[in-house]
Formats: C-alpha cells, structure tokens, sequence
C-alpha cells in the first residue's frame, strides 16, 4: 500500500494508474476507522480496479468550540486496518498541504446548494461550504472515476450529489449503506467518545428511527405524527438538535407524505452529538 502526502505525488500515481486502464474508486474519510468506512473500501475495492482512501481531519468544517482538537488520530492502526481491506494507496495531506494560506484564510471556496440549508446546515453553519470545498479538492487530487459516501451523513451526500451534478464533475457518487452495531448504533468514530452510560442512552437514536419505521411501514403518512414519535424515543439523549421526517431530495418539510421522505435526527449524549437517519420509502 502505497502512502502519500503531497497533492501533486497522490495525482501523479493517479494518472499512472489511469494511463494502465484501470479505475480508481476514492473513499474520503477524516481517520478513526471502522466498519462503516470499511463498507465504502469494500464497495470500492469491489467495483473499481483501484482504490485510494484519504484520511484527512478537515479544519473548515468545524466551527470554533467543536471538537476538531479532540477528533481522534489513531494512524497507525488506520493504516493498518486499509492495508488488510486491500486498499492500494492513501492520500494523508498535512493542513500546510490542503490550505498552503492556512484554513482560516479566505481563498476561493464551493457554495453548496440549498439542501445545505437545513438542519446541519442550521446547527452548523459553515460546515457545509468547508466538506463541498474540500471534497472538491480531494477529487482534484485524486482524480476518480468513482467516489463512495456512506448514507449515515445523509445531508452531506446530498450536498456532495447537487456539487457534482451542479459544477458537471466527472466523478460518479456512490452512496453506500448505513454500518450498524449489532444493537443498532449507527458507527461512527464518535462513538468513541461514549462513555458506558452514555453508549447505552445513545442506543435510543436508532431506536427512535426504528419506530418511525415501523409506524411508516403500518402506514402512517402523517409527517407531525412520525416526528413526535421520534420525540418521544429520544428521551434518554440529552438534547435533541432535531428529529424530523422530510423531503428525501430536498430536506423540506413535508407534511401529508405522498414522495420518498428520510427521518433524520442529529442528539446530544453528553457532549457527543450524534446523527442517524432512515430513508423511507412509498410504493
Ligand atoms: N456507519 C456508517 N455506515 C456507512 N458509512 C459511514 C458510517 N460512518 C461513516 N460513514 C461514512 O464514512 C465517510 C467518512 O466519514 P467520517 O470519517 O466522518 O466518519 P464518521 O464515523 O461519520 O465520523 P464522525 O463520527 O466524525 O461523523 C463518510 O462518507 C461517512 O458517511
Ligand atoms: C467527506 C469528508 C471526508 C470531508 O472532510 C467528511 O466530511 C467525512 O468524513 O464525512
Ligand atoms: N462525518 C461528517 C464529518 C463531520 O461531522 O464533520
């Protein structure tokens, strides 16, 4: 497995693989590796003739206070675990290399679309200009056919999907699967910072997405009704950010559902803030 820390070596080792003929699959991820990341390797190692991961803690997504100093950094162990799931090359720029002006530095950025608005979008105001912008430079640096994003960061996929539709990129976006814990926990290198009693209070997310579910499939269509049946499973979190069901394309609200609709929930346990969703769909 190859390693990398410069933009021009990572594109150079790109294009020889291109010359050859094969494919390359891009998996973007920010480290703590887990299963979950592990599914987006697998799914590229097994549709693509190459694969590169890049693991890079991106400072423009986090605002002042959040937990960009904390952000777990087990390197080795990542690279361990990218070497046993087959993966060819890992691109692991340093922040000089990403942003040579420094990341506060306002130099030229990617406006995403009006599905950043909401949600996300509102508890974390900038988040999505920094992860559409760096997004865009990782595909510059590690030019792809495909590029694979795990359905947990729901709104993120969905921003990343409207920047390469709307800015006419080459890369193919690949949404994969949401990884769970045998319990139902969403993985997420997040969870590492759960002590015991807070990994069990946590366990009430997925539960609470589980019931929408089962309300949905017996037939519910009441968008008010499936929220507050979000609400009152959350109970055990100890602040709810939101808990809504909306709009599958455009995160609207919605109120009588007649279209494909997502129940997303983003909660605090703790001082972990956690976010889950389920799409749900109408036949
Ligand atoms: N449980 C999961 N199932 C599927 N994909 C996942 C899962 N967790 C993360 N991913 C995907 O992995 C990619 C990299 O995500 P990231 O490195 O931020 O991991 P994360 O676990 O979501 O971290 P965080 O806890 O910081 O949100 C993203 O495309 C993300 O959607
Ligand atoms: C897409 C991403 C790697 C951009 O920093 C990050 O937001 C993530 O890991 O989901
Ligand atoms: N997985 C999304 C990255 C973030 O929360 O910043």
């Amino acid at each position: 497995m190859e390693t990398f820390s410069s933009i021009d070596a990572m594109r150079a080792w790109c294009r020889q693989q291109t010359r050859s003929g094969d494919t390359i699959g891009l998996v973007p991820t920010m480290g703590a590796l887990h299963e979950g990341h592990l599914s987006l390797v697998q799914a590229a190692t097994s549709s693509c003739d190459r694969c590169v991961t890049t693991i890079f803690v991106n400072p423009t997504q986090f605002a002042a206070g959040e937990d960009l100093d904390q952000y777990p950094r087990p390197l080795e162990d990542d690279l361990a675990m990218l070497r046993d799931a087959g993966v060819d090359a890992v691109f692991l720029p340093n922040t000089k290399e990403m942003y040579p002006g420094g990341p506060e530095q306002k130099s030229t950025s990617v406006q995403p679309s009006a599905v950043a608005l909401p949600l996300e979008g509102l508890h974390r105001p900038d988040h999505f200009v920094g992860v559409a912008t760096v997004v865009m430079k990782l595909f510059q640096a590690v030019p792809s056919d495909r590029a694979f994003f795990g359905r947990k960061d729901f709104q993120q996929l969905c921003v990343i999907e409207h920047m390469v539709r709307d800015l006419n990129l080459a890369t193919e976006v690949v949404p994969c699967e949401i990884i769970r814990e045998s319990d139902g926990l969403a993985m997420s290198s997040r969870n590492r910072y759960l002590s015991d009693d807070e990994r069990q209070r946590a366990l009430c997310i997925s539960r609470s997405l589980a019931q929408v579910e089962r309300a949905f499939a017996e037939g519910n269509r009441d968008s008010q009704h499936l929220e507050s049946i979000l609400v009152d499973h959350l109970g055990d979190c100890d602040s709810v950010d939101y808990a809504v069901v909306v709009d599958r394309e455009t995160l609207a609200p919605v109120s009588a559902i007649s279209k494909n609709v997502v129940a997303l929930v983003a909660a605090r346990v703790g001082a972990t803030r956690l976010i889950d969703n389920r799409e749900l769909y109408v036949d």
